[in-house]
């Protein structure tokens, strides 16, 4: 755990200032600059005019497009989902890694892979996963107490990283001694801090063989991934499945119900490692940024603590306490709306076709950037601000918020996602009030997915 004394700091933050956001760029960036900026901080290639146009469209050596109009993003998520597959650079970056995987994979490989995998999500079996998230959360808990009541703040970040990477590796590969933790943990930050940052080959979208001087050097980590997540599997494969399935056995008997063929190696391996990449960084983010914007807004804070006691009495919170708990999930949502994990979705056009009276040629790039979406002027009041309550009755267009995408592609762990942030966010809050600390306000990153540059540090009392 990462913590830094901070003697004699006053702590009231500022609330009637916005809480942690980029300046967007007030002109687009011409094509050095969005180079520069793409391989720095993916949200500084979003314009401004982003946040109020319905499409900006540009040619940076190749076309784009970015569409934050709901009824446009209903077109190509949903309506016509199978014309605007995963674009090139999501495959360029995470193809490496997990390009067998769900995540990547399109058309029927896709959609038994998906079949396979989504009992483990279903709603009815949430319930049965809710005693690996409380563990977590008291986990959690009971590693930040020692630090309640003094000026040590906590980098929240790194500590919701962890709870969360509990959760996932016991969902997928429960109570096996074999896998190496610690080491696939390591393995995966390594992939991501080397590979994921935009290049500026991506960029231009020159083809997958031309050679990538980062991704090169990340080959030993690809490497060693595999090596890590092959080893668990066959350690598995001699013990047998567990007495209660759990992914990992799920997804190795899984049966393509047309076909009748069963995942080989290396689509086992890169799902396993695709739902361990995608279900816990992500998780952990919407956890650290909710605590950032509890300690930003203390009144919003004590209102969800008073919430969360009263109904847990002391306890670790449940599935059956949340629907209890609106505030909590109202932070959560918020949470999700101003800082997306996944802030910039991508595709790349199949067919022709038009957008909001746009040209689209077959292999423009569309990119969605959430980020730009969820802060949109004409589909949110005060978008810049924290007001969880917006939440409370929600009248915003299903296709305006998407921090899970929309449409057959649907994260499939939204449900498990929403479950784990609300147990943990519930019990952190009606055990510890949490206070910012001066000086120490995080930046919106986007390096893949929306993280808190410098992290989310704060200091604890016990409520
Ligand atoms: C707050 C947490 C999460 C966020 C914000 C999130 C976000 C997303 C988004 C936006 C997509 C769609 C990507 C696209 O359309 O290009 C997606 C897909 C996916 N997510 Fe999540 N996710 C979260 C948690 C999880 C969890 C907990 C799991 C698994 C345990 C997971 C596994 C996946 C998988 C496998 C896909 C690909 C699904 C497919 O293409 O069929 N995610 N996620």
């Amino acid at each position: 755990m990462r913590y830094v004394d901070f003697m004699h700091q006053s702590r009231a933050p500022d609330t009637s200032k916005r809480p942690a956001r980029v300046a967007l760029a007030e002109r687009p960036l011409g094509i050095l600059a969005s180079l520069r900026a793409a391989r720095r901080n993916l949200l500084e290639i979003i314009p401004a005019i982003a946040t109020r146009a319905p499409i900006i469209s540009g040619n940076t050596g190749a076309r784009w497009h970015m569409v934050m109009d709901p009824d446009a993003l209903r077109h190509i998520l949903k309506d016509r989902v199978e014309d605007y597959p995963k674009s090139l650079v999501t495959k360029l970056i995470l193809g490496p890694a997990v390009g067998e995987g769900l995540f990547v994979a399109e058309g029927a490989e896709w959609r038994w892979q998906r079949r396979a995998a989504s009992p483990v999500f279903a709603a009815r079996n949430m319930e049965a996963l809710a005693p690996v998230m409380q563990a977590a959360a008291r986990a959690s808990a009971e590693r930040i107490a020692p630090l309640a009541g003094t000026e040590r703040a906590v980098d929240l970040h790194q500590e919701m990283v962890a709870a969360t990477f509990e959760v996932i590796s016991e969902v997928t590969f429960s109570g096996d001694e074999g896998f190496d933790r610690a080491a696939i943990h390591a393995a995966i930050d390594a992939y991501i801090a080397q590979t994921a940052k935009v290049s500026l080959l991506d960029f231009f979208a020159l083809p997958a063989w031309v050679p990538r001087p980062h991704r090169i050097a990340s080959r030993h980590v690809v490497r060693d991934l595999k090596r890590h997540a092959d080893a668990a599997i066959e350690s598995r494969r001699v013990a047998g499945p567990r007495d209660v399935p759990d992914l990992l056995d799920l997804l190795g008997t899984a049966r393509d119900p047309e076909t009748g063929r069963m995942m080989d190696q290396a689509e086992l391996r890169d799902n396993l490692l695709t739902f361990i990449v995608a279900g816990h960084e992500t998780t952990a983010l919407t956890l650290a940024w909710a605590l950032y914007l509890c300690a930003f807004a203390p009144e919003v804070q004590d209102a969800a603590r008073a919430e969360a006691r009263s109904v847990l009495q002391g306890r670790v919170a449940d599935v059956a306490d949340l629907p209890h708990m609106p505030r909590v999930a109202q932070i959560v949502n918020e949470s999700l709306r101003l800082y997306p994990p996944a802030g910039f979705l991508s595709r790349t056009a199949r067919k022709p076709d038009r957008l909001l009276g746009r040209e689209i040629r077959a292999g423009d790039t569309v990119m969605l950037p959430i980020y730009a979406l969820h802060r949109h002027h004409a589909l949110w009041d005060e978008p810049d601000a924290f007001r969880p309550e917006r939440f409370a009755t929600p009248s915003h267009d299903r296709f305006a918020f998407l921090p899970f995408g929309a449409g057959p592609r649907i994260c499939i762990g939204a449900g498990f996602a929403l479950q784990e942030a609300q147990i943990i966010l519930a019990t952190l809050l009606s055990r510890f009030r949490f206070s910012a600390v001066p000086g120490r306000e995080p930046i919106p990153e986007l390096i893949l997915t929306t993280r808190p540059k410098g992290g989310i540090w704060l200091t604890l009392e016990r409520a």
